[in-house]
């Protein structure tokens, strides 16, 4: 291994991300009290221009007058391509309580967009005395932000999460489609006549997650557009989290149970985590690096491998 120790990313659950439109403040007490681990209230995407003044307003309210209990909360900006983003660093820096954790960028396409976000905001909470520093998460959804994806993960010490934007990332990548991740019906191999399908995010997912373990970052998926469908937001999760990804984003209310199940680790995988370490234990005591389990070899690394999820269980269950 190099002599560089891979950092660990931030110790906070991070199982399902709700996002809600700022423009629909109603739902916000709903957010509060849901099951989500991160709440990220929307300025970009989900509003229409008319209302990114209101949603602005309405959030900065909502911060200080709603009870968001243990939860990170987060607000998504607009783009650094847009008029609006200066305006929403500077109003929620100036004029939010300091119960706001995090502020979501989206669409960073390199390094040097977080050095302009961070320069505003450490510029703002100097002047205003903020004592708590506001984190950051990006969302990677174009072609060049997952070009650049691991000078990004490197260019703040603010940068706590990282997520693919799948709509985003298909329409700049010139994708055939017009769904929000999830199986592609014509992302197929033929052999013999039978269809398999393949995962075209599992690529960019990859890059993301290597990117993120590199610098420390929690690697996070983004959206599933269909929220009536659940197999499919379950097959999405379970590839992202079998990938190292860290949880996922809910778009509606009833996608929080699916995420929270399959980034908690079962109470099962627990066990044999907790049984491989025991063994390993022994296979020390006797002077040994390897031994079996279950009839399979398990090595030092198993202990690593043990660790993760028995690490990721504590974690939700201390919270
Ligand atoms: C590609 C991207 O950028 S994704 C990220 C940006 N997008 C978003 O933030 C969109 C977030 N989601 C939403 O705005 C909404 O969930 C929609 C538009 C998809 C659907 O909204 P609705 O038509 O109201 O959904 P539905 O009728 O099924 O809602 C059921 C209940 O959940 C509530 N609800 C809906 N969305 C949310 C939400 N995001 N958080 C909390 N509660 C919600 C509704 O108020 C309703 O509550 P009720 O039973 O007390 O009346
Ligand atoms: O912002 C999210 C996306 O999928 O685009
Ligand atoms: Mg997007």
């Amino acid at each position: 291994m190099s002599f560089r120790i891979q950092p660990t990313p931030p110790a906070r659950p991070n199982r399902c991300q709700l996002f809600g439109p700022g423009s629909r403040p109603a739902i916000f007490e709903k957010m509060a009290k849901s099951d989500a681990d991160v709440i990220n209230l929307d300025l970009e995407d989900s509003v229409a221009p008319s209302d990114k003044e209101s949603a602005r307003e309405n959030i900065i309210q909502a911060i200080g007058d709603i009870d968001w209990g243990n939860k990170t909360l987060s607000v998504r900006i607009n783009g650094l391509d847009t008029p609006y983003w200066y305006r929403d660093v500077v109003d929620l820096l100036e004029r939010a309580p300091e119960r706001l954790d995090q502020i979501m960028i989206p669409k960073v396409g390199c390094a040097g967009d977080l050095y302009a976000v961070d320069a505003l905001v450490s510029a703002i909470e100097a002047a205003k005395g903020r004592t708590k520093r506001i984190a950051f998460e990006v969302i990677i959804e174009s072609a060049a932000g997952i070009a650049h994806v691991e000078e990004i993960a490197a260019a703040s010490p603010r940068l706590q999460a990282m997520s693919l934007g799948a709509a985003d990332f298909a329409a700049s990548m010139g994708m055939q489609t017009t769904g929000i991740g999830g199986t592609q019906a014509n992302y197929y191999m033929l052999h013999e006549g039978a269809k398999y399908w393949s995962d075209p995010w599992h690529w960019a997912q990859t890059a993301i997650v290597a990117a993120c373990r590199t610098h420390g970052v929690l690697p996070v998926d983004g959206p599933f557009g269909d929220f009536s469908d659940d197999e499919g937001f379950r097959a999405q999760a379970l590839r992202s989290a079998t990938l190292g990804m860290v949880g996922k984003w809910a778009i509606h209310p009833k996608q929080v149970a699916l995420a929270n199940e399959v980034f908690t680790p079962s109470e099962e995988a627990v066990t044999e985590a907790r049984e491989i370490l025991a063994a390993m234990e022994e296979a020390k005591a006797k002077g040994e690096g390897a031994t079996v389990y279950k009839g399979r070899l398990v090595d030092i690394a198993s202990i690593k491998q043990a660790e993760v999820i028995v690490r990721q269980s504590e974690m939700i269950t201390a919270q």
